[in-house]
């Protein structure tokens, strides 16, 4: 039986603040619970269940802030990756459902695809397209073989910074990742990138917390403090302090994103670590030869190099309101990535 599709329902708040709020209907299962929502399927807790071989330890593919992750093979051959709550988590939610609403309405080809939900018998499950190359924090060191080199460093960077503007300065609501890191980016069977784990972190329209996001400066929430969480080395500085999430904390941790990407080197002290190298006369390396991953080090253009690093530290910046946009940090890739490939075939 087809479900029953949503109606949205357009706000127009005093702070000209707009929300588009679906209207979810009683479901059509027998138990009267599961809320039906078009694009994303609902799935019985049985069914998960015996795709994932009962949550059995050869499918837990990974643990997260929000609890387990298994694979999981549907009978129709669609390989998933079910995100299971643990009821300890501070992600197990009260406020699911909405959250589902969100979820289902955010498509990119540089975000993992959501695929569908199940909360029964006290459960809170995610249903997600199956990644199969791992994330980019396991990649980079060369773990599983796969080789990395600039160009697709760069493709994987652009990528991940599309991906981002999309929630940034797309989504609907504008939706703030709060826990971008190379681990949560996931490379498929081709190498693309796609971001994962935004669910549930920091979604801004969240009622229980604060919240403006002004025309023209960007979004920004606050988490009280008791929620602030994160992984060392890419939280911004407002974040750790103060607990203020934003666009443009996104931004810093994806500027340490780009540092990994050049250094395959772990984010904490990283920032430092290339700022007390940069030498401006080294034309060739940027005073960067001895931290740039050695597997790389021969691919790397200097005038790219030095843009890409450049562009990481405008990220890092102390201050939110000078670090760039997403949708900035994807045009300056982009063009890194064209000169990098002019560059490429000239020299060939
Ligand atoms: N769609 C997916 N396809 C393949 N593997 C996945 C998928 N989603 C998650 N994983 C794997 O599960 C691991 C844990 O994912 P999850 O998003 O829950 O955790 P996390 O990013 O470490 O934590 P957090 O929720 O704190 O951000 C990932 O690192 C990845 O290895």
């Amino acid at each position: 039986m087809r479900s029953a599709r949503p109606q949205l329902r357009l706000e127009l708040r005093k702070d000209e603040e707009i929300a588009v709020a679906p209207i979810w209907h009683s479901g059509t299962k027998s138990d009267g619970t599961a809320p039906q929502l078009s694009a994303a399927r609902y799935f019985s807790f049985e069914e998960l269940k015996r795709c994932s071989n009962n949550f059995s330890r050869d499918n837990l593919i990974g643990v997260g802030g929000f609890g387990q992750v298994y694979k999981g093979y549907c009978t129709n051959g669609v390989i998933v990756a079910i995100k299971r709550a643990s009821k300890e988590s501070i992600f197990f939610r009260k406020d699911f459902q909405s959250e589902i609403d969100v979820l289902s309405r955010v498509h990119h080809r540089n975000i993992v695809r959501f695929l569908g939900f199940c909360f029964e018998q006290g459960e809170q499950l995610l249903v997600y397209e199956y990644i199969s190359e791992g994330t980019l924090f396991d990649t980079l060191p060369g773990k599983g073989g796969v080789h990395l080199d600039w160009t697709k460093r760069l493709q994987i960077a652009l990528d991940s910074a599309r991906g981002l503007a999309y929630l940034h300065e797309l989504a609907n609501p504008p939706i703030i990742h709060g826990h971008v890191k190379s681990s949560n980016i996931l490379l498929d069977k081709n190498l693309n990138a796609k971001v994962i784990s935004f669910v549930l972190s920091k979604l801004v329209f969240e009622k229980d917390k604060r919240h403006v996001y002004p025309q023209g400066r960007g979004i920004i929430a606050q988490v009280e403090s008791e929620h602030v969480a994160g992984t060392f080395g890419y939280m911004a500085p407002e974040y750790k302090e103060a607990g203020l999430l934003s666009d443009k904390s996104d931004v810093y941790s994806y500027g340490m994103v780009m540092l990994e990407v050049i250094t395959a080197k772990r984010p904490a002290g990283l920032a430092n670590v290339v700022k007390e190298a940069i030498d401006e006369n080294d034309q060739e390396y940027y005073g960067l030869r001895d931290i740039i991953d050695p597997t790389i080090v021969n691919q790397v253009r200097n005038v790219g190099l030095r843009k890409f690093v450049q562009l990481a530290l405008k990220c890092l910046q102390d201050s939110a309101s000078d670090r760039p946009s997403m949708s900035q940090i994807m045009r300056e890739i982009d063009i890194i990535l064209q000169n990098d490939e002019t560059t490429t075939v000239i020299i060939k």
